[in-house]
């Protein structure tokens, strides 16, 4: 039989195949529509009397089930509907979990959400060995929590510490780790998944489900006792990560707790949670990441055109930059790679950092040996140009020195060939400044990442009045390859994430030098909902690189842009952060856990730290700045959209996802009452705290970014 997503064939071996496949779609998802076609399939089942067994695919060439439709979620007005949706699957996964003959489920490709809570409703799970295949309940992700089933039916089977572990941070697992946790029962080569499955059918129904259990795990799980020791440590855990600012994991750790009772109780709770966080406006935020994501991903930066193929790159520069720049390079991309550099410390010191990554999974058993030194056959280096003819893109990492760079865009003039790319990963200097130097200004561009590389998931891709419209298509298209999720902005100093993070920084100074204690800042803007703080981040990134580009930002953008007469004298003594052991925190290697303020700081600026102000308040006057600031980008086109906007400010700073980033903030809040906000700090400290142009017009229109 046939129904317009599903398709059942019954062979000879009377083992019914479901396939799913969702016509016109690249992935399927479940929808609340495919309610009557399941039933449908659930009564021809029923009338099948001598069937020996089911086995559930997917008929999509390279993805099981990605999950519940997002845009479905989003769509719902009311927390009746999101409880009735929920409820609605449960039966249906019920009924597939009770039907007299054996479930399995072939699963080849990614297998999320409530993908997997239809897996898991069947008796057993056959997955394909292919790398394309990972399993996980990602919905913490999405502000919410697995409302098929998944909170019940995964404990069940793997374990209260497993299953926290899974849904808490939303990981997906490749198939060794699905199989090795008992997610799925075996893996096997996609060309052998169905006949596999079928095989599986014959071992009958499932009788008892019970996690493999050991050691403390199940001294622990098996007692009341114990479980509240996981749960108590879980919660604990997940509110000093989230500072209380996302309300799904304790809503998930609630469910849990319900798992060991009977079935329907818990999965009415799980129904319940998850109708009020599908509402919460943490989840349309992060579901508004997910969009803006996903539509980003088919954007070339450039209209129309078609990117060039780079089956070739070189980094100028082998250090902290240069060498993780190489690694997304040969490690996600899969391009070869030619580290330059003027010494052989410096290609060795990028090499051998990516080796240590690599070996490291090598000895966890995530990438084999092979691949391991196929990935480092990848990545050469060289002191001279050679070797680099046929490079497509040289990406310099080098220092920010005007000079340096334009003897480096004639030198790869000279050396590589025509249609080389050069991108530039300055932080401060203007590109079209940079490709003053060029016979061929169309193939120069900005390529800025952010540290450390391997890690941060934005790039800004900036072209300058010349820049061709092939020259940004490809470089947008190689930024993907390696990961990154890439925005276009205009040449403008700092470009838009160091521009609305300066104001920020300067603000957080300020406070400082008013006498509010650095911790303490610190841990107000944590609460707020940023990952480290601004002075932790200023030692982070080194106190000399902040007063190099300060004045370069004043000069362009103007005296707003003035950081406090701070960084000469911390300069003078010596601290620039990290980097050299000395800065606003002590950084002594042997101390465990969280490093104190070298308070010899405060003498050096000449405060005296006895600062009154509220964590509300101290948080408040940092983030004001940004917001304005990145508002005045959007009026400049120094950004295309809000939505680059904010992808780049939670993908760049960590701007607090669960906000949806400054643009969604100020929705959410309303452009006049930032300006009041504002307003009220220029009555007191002056004219760097003036609403710009385009939020007064705003304010007076009360109109939003977002519709
Ligand atoms: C009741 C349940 O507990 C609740 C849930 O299940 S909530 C959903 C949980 N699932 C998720 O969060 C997974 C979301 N999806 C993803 O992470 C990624 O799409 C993926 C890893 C599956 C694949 O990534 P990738 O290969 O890069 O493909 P990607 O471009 O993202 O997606 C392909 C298409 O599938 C769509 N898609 C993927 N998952 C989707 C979902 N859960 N809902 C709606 N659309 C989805 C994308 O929008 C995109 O559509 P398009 O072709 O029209 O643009």
């Amino acid at each position: 039989m046939k129904t317009k997503s599903f398709e059942v064939t019954v062979a000879e071996d009377r083992i019914a195949v479901i396939t799913m496949d969702v016509p016109g779609e690249t992935m399927n998802t479940l929808r609340s529509e495919f309610g009557d076609e399941v039933r449908e399939i659930l009564d021809y089942l029923g009338s099948l009397s001598d069937l020996a067994g089911v086995v559930f695919t997917s008929g999509k060439a390279d993805s099981f089930i990605a999950g519940a439709d997002i845009n479905m979620l989003a769509a719902c007005t009311t927390r009746e509907d999101v409880y009735r949706l929920s409820r609605d699957g449960h039966k249906l996964f019920n009924e597939l979990a009770g039907l007299k003959v054996p479930v399995v489920a072939a699963i080849h490709g990614p297998c999320l959400g409530g993908g997997l809570e239809l897996a898991l409703a069947c008796d057993y799970r056959v997955i394909s060995t292919s790398p394309k295949t990972v399993l996980g309940l990602p919905e913490v992700q999405l502000g919410i929590l697995p409302g098929g089933g998944g909170t019940q039916r995964l404990p069940k089977l793997v374990g209260i510490a497993k299953s926290l572990d899974m849904m808490l941070t939303g990981k997906q697992l490749r198939p060794k780790q699905a199989v090795k946790l008992g997610v799925a029962d075996e893996m096997v080569p996609a060309t052998v998944l169905l006949e596999v499955a079928k095989k599986w059918v014959a071992k009958g129904k499932r009788r008892k489900i019970q996690p493999r259990l050991k050691g403390v795990e199940k001294l622990l799980e098996m007692t009341p006792v114990g479980r509240n020791v996981i749960y108590d440590q879980a919660l604990k855990t997940v509110m000093k990560k989230t500072m209380g600012n996302y309300p799904a994991p304790a809503k998930i750790i609630d469910c849990v707790k319900a798992a060991s009772g009977e079935l329907d109780q818990g999965l009415k709770l799980e129904a319940s949670h998850f109708a009020d966080l599908v509402m919460s406006a943490e989840s349309a935020a992060l579901r508004s990441i997910f969009f803006a994501t996903t539509e980003m991903k088919k954007e070339t930066g450039a209209g129309d055109v078609k990117p060039a193929r780079v089956h070739k790159a070189m980094v100028l520069g082998g250090g902290l930059m240069g060498g993780g720049i190489a690694n997304v390079t040969a490690v996600k991309a899969k391009v070869p790679v030619r580290i330059k550099d003027i010494s052989h410390q410096g290609i060795s010191a990028a090499l051998s950092s990516t080796w240590k990554q690599l070996d490291k999974k090598v000895k966890r058993r995530h990438i084999s040996v092979a691949e391991r030194d196929r990935t480092m056959s990848m990545m050469t280096g060289t002191t001279e140009y050679s070797g680099v003819k046929d490079v497509d893109i040289v990406v310099e990492a080098v220092f920010e020195d005007l000079k340096l760079k334009h003897q480096m865009v004639r030198d790869v003039e000279q050396y590589c060939g025509e249609n080389t790319i050069f991108a530039s990963n300055t932080s401060s200097l203007p590109i079209g400044q940079i490709a003053e130097a060029a016979s061929r200004p169309d193939k120069v561009i900005g390529l800025h990442y952010f540290s450390p590389v391997e890690k941060m998931p934005l790039v800004e891709v900036i072209a300058h009045r010349g820049t061709s419209p092939e020259t940004i298509a490809t470089t947008v298209a190689f930024a993907k390859k390696q990961g990154k999720t890439p925005i276009v902005v205009q040449d403008c100093a700092g470009f838009y994430v160091n521009r609305i993070l300066a104001p920020y920084m300067n603000e957080a100074a300020n406070l400082v030098l008013e006498g509010e204690p650095i911790d303490k800042l610190d841990k107000a803007l944590v609460k707020f909902g940023f990952p480290v703080g601004p002075v932790t981040l200023l030692d982070e990134v080194g106190i000399d690189v902040g007063a190099k580009i300060s004045p370069i930002l004043e000069a362009e953008l103007g005296a707003r842009f003035a950081s406090p007469p701070a960084f000469a004298k911390l300069l003078a003594d010596g601290r620039k952060g990290r980097k050299n052991g000395r800065g606003f925190y002590q950084f002594d290697a042997k101390k465990k856990g969280k490093k104190p303020v070298d308070e010899s700081v405060y003498k050096v600026l000449g405060v005296n730290p006895d600062g009154r102000l509220s964590d509300s308040e101290l948080s408040e006057r940092c983030v004001v700045q940004m917001l304005n600031e990145a508002v005045r980008c959007l009026d400049e086109g120094i950004i295309a959209s809000a939505r680059d906007g904010d992808i780049g400010a939670i993908f760049g700073i960590g701007f607090p996802p669960f906000l949806g980033g400054p643009f969604r903030y100020i929705d959410s809040m309303g452009p006049a009452r930032l300006v009041d906000l504002l307003r009220g700090y220029e009555a007191r400290f002056g004219e760097r705290f003036a609403p710009c142009e385009r939020l007064l017009a705003m304010a007076e229109a009360d109109q939003r970014f977002y519709g």
